[in-house]
Parts: C-alpha cells; structure tokens; sequence
C-alpha cells in the first residue's frame, strides 16, 4: 500500500508497492499511446477551444487559416510539454490517486527520464514553432506559461494551499492570450478580459471535480478546497467564482456583437442555476453530483467560445461601450 509523508509542508509519496507495473512502451502503436497519455489530449481539447475566439476576435474575421493551424500546432506543443513535465512532476501523487494509477509514469510505459526529456525538447519546439510561425511575443507567452504551470502550479502550489487552483490556474488562462498576441504582436484588453473569464471560470471546474475525488486528492496529500473545507463552504465557492465569471463575460460585450452577448447571458444564466443548484443540495445535506457540475463546465466554457467565434467569424456590429 502506498504511504504518504509530509516533509516539512510537502507532501512526499514513498514508492508504491504494489502500482501496475507495465514494460516500457517499444512497439510504435505503444509508444504512441504512452506519450499521448503524457500531453493529456482532452485538456489540450478545451484549452485550444479556447484560443480560435481569441484569434478571431483579435481579427474582427477570420486570421489567416496557417496562422491559425500555425498557432494551434505551437500551442498543443507547449501544453503538452506543460502537461508532460507535470506528470514528471507529479509521477508520485499520481500513483496514489485512482484517478490518475493509469498514467504512463505510473504504469511504467514511459522512463522518467525519457518523459522529462520529451517535455523539456517539446517546450523548447514550442518556442521556435511559434516564433517562427507568429512571433517572438507568443513564443515567449508560451515558454512563460509552461513554466509558470510547472514550476509555480505544480510544484509549489499544488501540495501547499487550497488556493492552489485559483492562482496556478493562470497556466489554463494563457492560450487565450496567445492566440491574440499571435494576430496582432501585442497583448489588449480584450485578451485580459478572455483571461479573466477562463480564470474564474476554473475554480468550479477544477472544486467540481474535486469535490469527487477528495478521497484520493486527500490520500495523495493534494489540498484541494474539498479536501480542507467543508462542502457547504466548497460549492459557496462555486457558486461565488459563478458569478465573478458570468458577470465578467459581459465585459466583453463591447468588443463583440450581440450574438456572444446573448450566449454569455443565457449560457452564464443556465450555469448559475447548476451551481446554485448543488449549493442548496450541499446545504441541506443531500447526495450531490458534483462530476455533472464538472462536465457542464467544459459545455458552458465551449458554448461561451463557440459564439465568441461565430459572432467574430462573422464581423456583427460591435455592440460597442453603452455609456
Ligand atoms: C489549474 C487549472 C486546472 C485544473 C487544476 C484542472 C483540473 C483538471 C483535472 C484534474 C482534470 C481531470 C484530468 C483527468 O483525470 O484525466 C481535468 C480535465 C479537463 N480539463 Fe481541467 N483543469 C484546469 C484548467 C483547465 C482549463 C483552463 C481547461 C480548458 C480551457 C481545462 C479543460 C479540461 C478538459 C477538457 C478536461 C477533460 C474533461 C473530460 O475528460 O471529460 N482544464 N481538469
Ligand atoms: C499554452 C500553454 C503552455 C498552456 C498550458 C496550460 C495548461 C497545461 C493547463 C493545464 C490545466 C490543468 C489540466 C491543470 C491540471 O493540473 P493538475 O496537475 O492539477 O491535474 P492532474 O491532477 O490531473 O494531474
């Protein structure tokens, strides 16, 4: 069984007894697989998702289509080297939790230092990728991120605060500022409000999802607010981080048409209701299912995006500041 110590604030994990152990990937089909497994392809799904709007909106249209694929490809490449160097990172809470058992690391299909190798030469692609192909701001955003995400997220907030999330989930916020610094070579104030809005738009995405693994987050010694606070005072949270969001996506509304205008209302009303929702049934003390939350938020953030990109895809008149 595995222990897990506390040194000093730190939580260290001795080395699990009885993880699965696989051989190390040798045929091209495993090693394919092993080093997707490292990138983490459904987040880098969403956090793309994310950068097209910003592309777009920067544009007033449509960017050029290889600046777009151009910036996608740079931007894949530093998150999944971000996400591979955390899986080096975190290769001994997640072989704790049941959650994340079936990782490369964990099964032992990937070397630590084969992964660390490819993370690092990833980033470093990344960077000459996006400055190559865009320019060096993007580049540089990109490198910062990853670095940011590793370096700050991973291994020093995660294991030391509840706020863990909050703060390093800055790393999820950048690719929105990416994709604008990859149009226009500069960083406006649009980008920031895209910023805000993926920012506080993760604290119910991430507090959701932990709210289900708390168990395991709390064996590997991770602690996540649930793991350290009661629920009613988690899904308060949510609900509080809801509404910083909802009302932050209409800040938007005069760089956009009304098309983006009408989905931030509606979507943000629908994802209120849901957060509203398990607050009350956490306060009466009733079984929750904290995972539909979780999954409803990467719909919301995905509808959210979608309009931002048609609505900018299709230059609308800008509603434009209402004073
Ligand atoms: C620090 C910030 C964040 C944390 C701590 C976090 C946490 C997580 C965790 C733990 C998972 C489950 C991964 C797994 O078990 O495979 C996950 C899944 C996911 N995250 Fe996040 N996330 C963060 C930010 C983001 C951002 C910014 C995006 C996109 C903009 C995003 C999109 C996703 C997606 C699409 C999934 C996969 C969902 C699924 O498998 O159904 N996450 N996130
Ligand atoms: C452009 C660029 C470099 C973007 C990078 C942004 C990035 C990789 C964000 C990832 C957000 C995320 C899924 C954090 C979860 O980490 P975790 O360690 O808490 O998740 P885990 O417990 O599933 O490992």
């Amino acid at each position: 069984m595995k222990e897990c110590h506390v040194v000093g604030e730190r939580s260290v994990v001795t080395t699990a007894v009885d993880a699965p152990r696989d051989r190390h990937a040798r045929r091209p089909a495993e090693l394919l697989k092993a080093y997707a497994g490292l990138i983490k392809p459904r987040v880098i799904e969403l956090l793309l998702v994310t950068t097209i709007p910003a592309m777009l909106l920067a544009q007033r249209g449509i960017p050029s289509p290889w600046l777009v694929i151009a910036t996608l490809v740079g931007g894949t490449m530093a998150a999944g080297s971000a996400n591979a160097l955390n899986c080096v990172a975190d290769a001994d809470i997640d072989q704790v939790m049941k959650r994340t058992r079936a990782r490369p690391l964990v099964r032992h299909t990937v070397s630590n230092r084969h992964a660390l190798v490819f993370g690092l030469v990833l980033g470093l692609a990344s960077f000459g990728w996006l400055w190559a192909t865009t320019n060096l701001l993007a580049a540089a955003l990109a490198v910062a991120t990853i670095l940011f995400y590793v370096l700050i997220y991973t291994l020093v907030l995660k294991r030391r605060t509840a706020q863990n999330i909050v703060w390093g989930g800055a790393a999820g916020c950048m690719p929105v500022v990416i994709g604008w610094a990859g149009v226009t070579g500069r960083v406006d104030w649009p980008a920031l409000v895209m910023f805000g809005i993926v920012f506080f738009w993760t604290p119910p995405h991430t507090w959701s999802l932990a709210m289900k693994y708390k168990d395991d987050y709390a064996r590997a010694g991770v602690p996540m607010l649930p793991v350290v606070a009661r629920p009613e005072h988690v899904s308060r949270q949510i609900v509080l981080f809801t509404w910083l969001m909802v009302l932050w996506t209409l800040l938007l509304v005069p760089a956009t048409g009304w098309l983006y205008a009408a989905f931030a209302v509606l979507a943000g009303a629908w994802f209120l209701v849901l957060a509203h929702r398990l607050h009350a049934a956490t306060k009466r003390g009733e079984k929750t299912k904290p995972m539909k939350l979780f999954h409803m938020s990467n719909t919301y953030l995905m509808v959210v995006c979608v309009a931002l990109a048609v609505d900018s895809a299709l230059s609308l008149p800008v509603v434009g500041w209402p004073f």
